[in-house]
């Protein structure tokens, strides 16, 4: 049976203060080859503390539970920018991939696109503060992955040289605080899953699971694989931008979080935390050997589109930084 394969970073992992060429191109591999397999991998042994994670997850369920009108005052595209907040319903991954559109997703998020982006800080004052100590240690740690595939995969400094601009002026990357709600009674109303079925627009995403799991995965034979949390761990996926990189070498897997259907699993909400790292703005993604089954991407125009099919509310408005 196919598992996601645990992968130590020690060697890379913020523990550490500058990992050796040596030690990023044999973690590099290792990261490979469980993404040959399923796409994801998960990581141990990286560096970000427990209790920052912890103390995160706390602060945003504050936000979480704050009044509907509190939260609406920073909605996503319609009172602010790139950085804010999605109401239930507000994105639905799975019309990205055209499989089952109009499935409407049971979750709400909060995004941080920049560091210095203004945060609900009049109803949520601890929020701001720490998403950027937390989105501070995911993009220090994605600079190691990334140096480490780029040695994995043979692409000199390509990867690390894409993606200089995270949580800056200038970049793609987004720190997202996702919140899917217990779906007990009325509660999930005309929500059909937790998070449809989806492949990530990012080069990779590392995502943290606060306990309650009920993430899966697509593996290549069609089965879905379940993904639950392991604690300690970040687990990290490939998106579409390694995919064509790699010419499909490495594929960008479906993943889904489904409704739970008995209790108490149903009444139960559920966190995560996704940390999308996405190449700088202006970047043009192509694959590194020319095959040219793939096209190359403008990240700039493919990003707007993936938004436009997933946000009912995103205009084009704006997109700098
Ligand atoms: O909440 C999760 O575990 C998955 C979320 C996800 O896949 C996404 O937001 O892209
Ligand atoms: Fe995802």
């Amino acid at each position: 049976m196919t598992t996601i394969r645990l992968v130590d970073i020690r060697k890379i992992g913020l523990g550490v203060p500058e990992p050796s060429r040596d030690d990023l191109l044999n973690v590099g591999r290792d990261i490979v080859d469980s993404f040959s397999s399923t796409g994801f991998a998960y990581l141990s042994n990286h560096g970000i503390s427990q209790q920052l994670q912890d103390y995160t997850f706390t602060v945003a369920k504050g936000f979480f539970d704050l009044d509907t009108e509190q939260k609406l005052a920073y909605e996503r595209f319609v009172r602010t920018g790139y950085t804010g907040y999605t109401p239930i319903a507000g994105d639905n991954s799975t019309n990205a991939t055209d499989s089952a559109a109009g499935v409407t997703d049971l979750k709400e998020c909060f995004d941080l696109r920049c560091l210095e982006d203004a945060c609900p800080d009049d109803v949520a004052p601890q929020l701001g503060p720490q998403l950027r100590r937390i989105g501070t240690a995911c993009r220090q740690l994605s600079e190691r992955l990334l140096a480490a595939l780029d040695a994995a995969l043979g692409s000199g400094q390509l990867l690390t040289s894409c993606h200089r601009r995270q949580l800056q002026p200038g970049g793609w990357t987004v720190l997202r605080l996702l919140h899917y709600p217990a779906a007990g009674g009325a509660a999930a109303g005309r929500c059909q899953t937790r998070c449809g079925a989806h492949t990530d627009f990012s080069t990779l995403t590392l995502l943290f699971q606060h306990g309650v799991g009920g993430l899966q995965v697509e593996m290549s034979d069609g089965r879905w694989i379940s993904a639950e949390p392991i604690p300690g761990t970040i687990l990290v996926n490939i998106g579409d931008v390694i995919e064509v990189m790699t010419s499909g070498r490495l594929r960008a897997t479906n993943h889904r979080v489904l409704l739970p259907t008995s209790e108490p699993a149903r009444g139960t909400a559920r966190q995560s935390m996704a940390f999308f790292v996405q190449p700088d703005q202006g970047t043009t993604v192509a694959p590194l050997d020319g095959d040219p089954r793939y096209q190359p991407i403008d990240f700039n125009s493919f990003i707007q589109d993936k938004f436009a099919s997933v946000y009912p509310t995103y205009k084009e408005s704006d997109w700098k930084c």
